[in-house]
C-alpha cells in the first residue's frame, strides 16, 4: 500500500511488508530522511525500528536463489535488502541486514527505487578510492584485512578502488606525487600511524607543490585540501584511527568511510633552521617515547609487542635529558588540558576554531602573533617532553597521554615530565591507563600552546659540527653503560612513530589542515535511539 501524505515534493511511501514471519508497517519519509519498519502489534519487545538515511550503507534487490526454501519466497516472491549501520559496544559499528518481501512486484521496485534515490542524496559519500596497503604492518594482516573485511564493504556500497600494496617504505609517499589525486573523493591507508603519517605527508606535500607553496618556509601559509584520507587500522598503536573513531577497528572504520565521514584535524609542522622536517598529527616525542621508538624499531620482529618491550626496557634505563623548551600559549578560550572537557562528535570547541579560520581565511592572512605575544622559556631536565595534536587514545591508553586535547581546535597540548624518581614517573605512566589525573604531579607540566621549540643542551652548548660527533660519541658512551641515568646522551624525537632527523625543532600547528574519514568520538553512542 502506498499512501501519499502531506502532497509536499516527495510522497511518504507507507506499505505493509513482510518480514520474518510476519508483516510490518514499512515507512520511508522524504523530508526526514529515514526509514522504519513498525510492528503493528507492538506487544512484542523491539517493534519499532529507525535507520537514518545516513546511515544506509547499500539497497540491493534480493538474490532469491540465495533463500530458496524460505516460506517467504513461496508467499511473497520478492524482495529487498537494506544493509545499514549497526552500533555495537564500545564504538565498534556493524553493518547489518534486513530484507522485506512482498507480492507485488512493482511495488518491491518501486522500494528499491525511492531508497537508491535517498541514498544519491548522501553527497558526501565517496565513490572512488585510492587505497595503499602496508603488508608489513602491526602483526602483517594488512591485506588479509582490506580484503576480508574492507573490499566486500566497499563494493557493497558501489564504491570503485585503485588499490597499491607498498613494496618499501615511502613507496605510498612518493606515488601521490606521479598519480591524478584530484579524481578521487578519499586516499585510505590500510596501516599503522606510521602508515598513515605516509600518506598524510604525500597529501599534504603533493597538495602544496601543485600550489607553488615552499613547505621549507616555516611561516607558509599551508594549503587545506578537500581529499579525506580514511584510516584501516592494521598496525601497532594505531592512536590516530582510535582517538577519531573511538576504536582501532577496521569494519568500524570501512563503514565511517562508506558513509563519508568527515573530520577535520590539526596538523603541525617540524622544521629546522628554515628546513622542513615532517608533519605529525598524533604524539611528538622527546625523551621516553623517543627512546622507546629508537630501542623498538631494532626489534620490528616481534611484532606489536616490540614496543612494551621497549617501553619496559626504557623504564628501568629512566634516561633524562637537558634542554630547553620555549612556546606560545593558545588563547584561553581554547580550554585548557586539565579542564574535564572531552573533545567528541561535533565539539563546539573545535567548531568555533572553525568558524575562526574561515574568518581569518575571508578577512586576510593570520597576524603575526609572535611578536605581539609572549613566549614562556623552561629550561631543565626532562625525561620526557610530549606533544599532542590529540588524546593519542589508544588500546594500551582509552583517554591517551592528554584526555581533553582537541582534534580541531589548533592547538597542541606540551606535556613536560621534569626529572623524578623511577617510582614517580611509574605513578605518571599508571595513570594513563586508569580514571586518575596524570597531570596532578609536581614533575608534570601541561600547556595548550600554538608553537613550541626545543634546543638539546647539547646544541646549546656546541655548535653543530661538534654537535654531531659529540652526539654519535656520548650515545656511544650511554650505550655502554645502560644503567647509568648521565645527561650526556640525547634522546631522539618520536614523530607519530617515525624517527626524525634533527634535535632542535621548532613546530607550529596548522588548523584543520586535513580532512579524515571520521566523526570523532561519539558521545554514548550506545543509547541512541536508532537500534533496533
Ligand atoms: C604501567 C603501564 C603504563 C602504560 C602507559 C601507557 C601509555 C601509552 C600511551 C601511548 C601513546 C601512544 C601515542 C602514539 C604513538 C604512535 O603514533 C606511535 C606509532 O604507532 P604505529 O606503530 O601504529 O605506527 N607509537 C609509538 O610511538 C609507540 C608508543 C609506545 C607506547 C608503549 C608504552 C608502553 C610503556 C610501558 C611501560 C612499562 C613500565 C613497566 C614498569 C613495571
Ligand atoms: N612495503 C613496505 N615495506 C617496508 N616498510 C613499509 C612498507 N610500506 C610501508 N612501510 C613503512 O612501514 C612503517 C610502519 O608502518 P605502519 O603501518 O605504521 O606499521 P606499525 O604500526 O607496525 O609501525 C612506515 O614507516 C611505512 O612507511
Ligand atoms: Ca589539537
Amino acid at each position: 500500500m502506498e499512501e501519499p501524505v502531506g502532497g509536499r515534493r516527495r510522497p511518504r511511501l507507507v506499505s505493509s511488508l513482510a518480514l520474518g514471519q510476519r508483516a510490518w508497517e514499512v515507512t520511508l519519509e522524504w523530508e526526514r530522511g529515514l526509514l522504519s519498519w513498525r510492528d503493528p502489534q507492538p506487544r512484542r519487545r523491539g517493534g519499532n525500528c529507525f535507520v537514518p538515511a545516513s546511515e544506509i550503507i547499500a539497497v540491493e534487490e534480493t538474490d532469491k536463489k540465495c533463500t530458496s526454501g524460505k516460506w517467504e519466497k513461496m508467499a511473497k516472491p520478492h524482495a529487498f535488502t537494506v544493509y545499514y549501520v549497526k552500533r555495537a559496544q564500545k564504538h565498534r559499528w556493524r553493518c547489518r541486514e534486513v530484507t522485506f518481501w512482498c507480492i507485488d512486484e512493482q511495488l518491491c521496485n518501486q522500494w528499491i527505487q525511492a531508497l537508491k534515490e535517498l541514498l544519491e542524496l548522501q553527497k558526501s559519500r565517496p565513490k572512488q578510492l585510492l587505497v595503499y596497503i602496508n603488508p608489513y604492518g602491526g602483526k602483517r594482516q594488512g591485506k588479509r584485512i582490506y580484503e576480508q573485511k574492507v573490499a566486500p564493504l566497499f563494493s557493497l556500497a558501489s564504491i570503485s578502488t585503485d588499490v597499491v600494496i607498498t613494496e618499501h617504505a615511502n613507496h605510498a609517499k612518493d606515488n601521490l606525487f606521479e598519480v591524478n589525486v584530484y579524481k578521487y573523493d578519499g586516499i585510505v591507508c590500510v596501516g599503522g600511524d606510521g602508515m598513515f603519517s605516509e600518506v598524510m605527508h604525500g597529501l599534504i606535500g603533493r597538495i602544496q607543490k601543485d600550489s607553488g607553496i615552499d613547505q621549507n618556509n616555516p611561516k607558509a601559509p599551508l594549503v587545506q585540501n578537500n581529499i579525506r584520507i580514511g584510516i584501516i587500522p592494521a598496525g601497532s598503536t594505531d592512536c590516530i584511527c582510535y582517538a577519531t573513531v573511538g576504536v582501532a577497528d577496521p569494519v568500524t572504520s570501512a563503514l565511517h568511510i562508506i558513509l563519508g565521514d568527515s573530520q577535520p584535524l590539526d596538523v603541525s609542522s617540524i622544521h629546522h633552521n628554515n628546513a622542513f622536517l615532517k608533519y605529525t598529527v598524533s604524539l611528538l616525542g622527546y625523551g621516553f617515547y623517543g627512546d622507546i621508538l629508537k630501542d623498538s624499531e631494532k626489534k620490528r620482529w616481534m611484532g606489536t609487542i616490540r614496543y612494551d618491550f621497549s617501553g619496559f626496557k626504557t623504564f628501568l634505563s629512566h634516561h633524562y635529558y637537558e634542554g630547553t623548551v620555549s612556546f606560545l600559549p593558545a588563547k584561553p578560550t581554547l580550554g585548557s588540558p586539565r579542564d574535564k572537557n572531552r573533545c567528541r562528535t561535533g565539539c563546539y570547541i573545535c567548531s568555533h576554531s572553525k568558524q575562526q579560520l574561515e574568518e581569518q581565511q575571508n578577512y586576510g592572512s593570520e597576524h603575526n602573533e609572535d611578536e605581539e605575544e609572549d613566549w614562556k622559556v623552561i629550561k631543565g631536565k626532562f625525561l620526557a617532553i610530549n606533544a599532542v595534536n590529540m588524546s593519542c587514545a589508544c588500546p594500551r591508553s582509552p583517554k591517551g597521554l592528554s584526555p581533553a586535547a582537541h582534534l580541531a581546535d589548533g592547538s597542541i597540548d606540551l606535556i613536560i615530565v621534569r626529572k623524578c624518581s623511577r617510582f614517580s614517573f611509574l605513578r605518571y605512566l599508571v595513570r594513563h591507563t586508569n580514571q586518575d589525573d596524570q597531570f596532578d604531579f609536581t614533575f608534570v607540566e601541561v600547556y595548550r600552546v600554538k608553537k613550541f621549540q626545543f634546543t638539546s643542551k647539547h646544541l646549546e652548548d656546541n655548535d653543530s659540527d661538534v654537535k654531531d660527533i659529540g652526539k654519535r660519541h656520548f650515545s656511544q658512551f650511554c650505550s655502554d653503560h645502560p644503567t647509568c641515568c648521565c645527561t650526556l646522551s640525547n634522546s631522539i624525537w618520536n614523530c607519530d612513530g617515525e624517527t626524525l632527523d634533527s634535535l632542535a625543532v621548532e613546530v607550529r600547528v596548522h588548523c584543520q589542515l586535513i580532512k579524515l574519514f571520521a566523526r570523532g568520538i561519539e558521545e554514548n553512542s550506545n543509547d541512541e535511539a536508532i537500534y533496533c
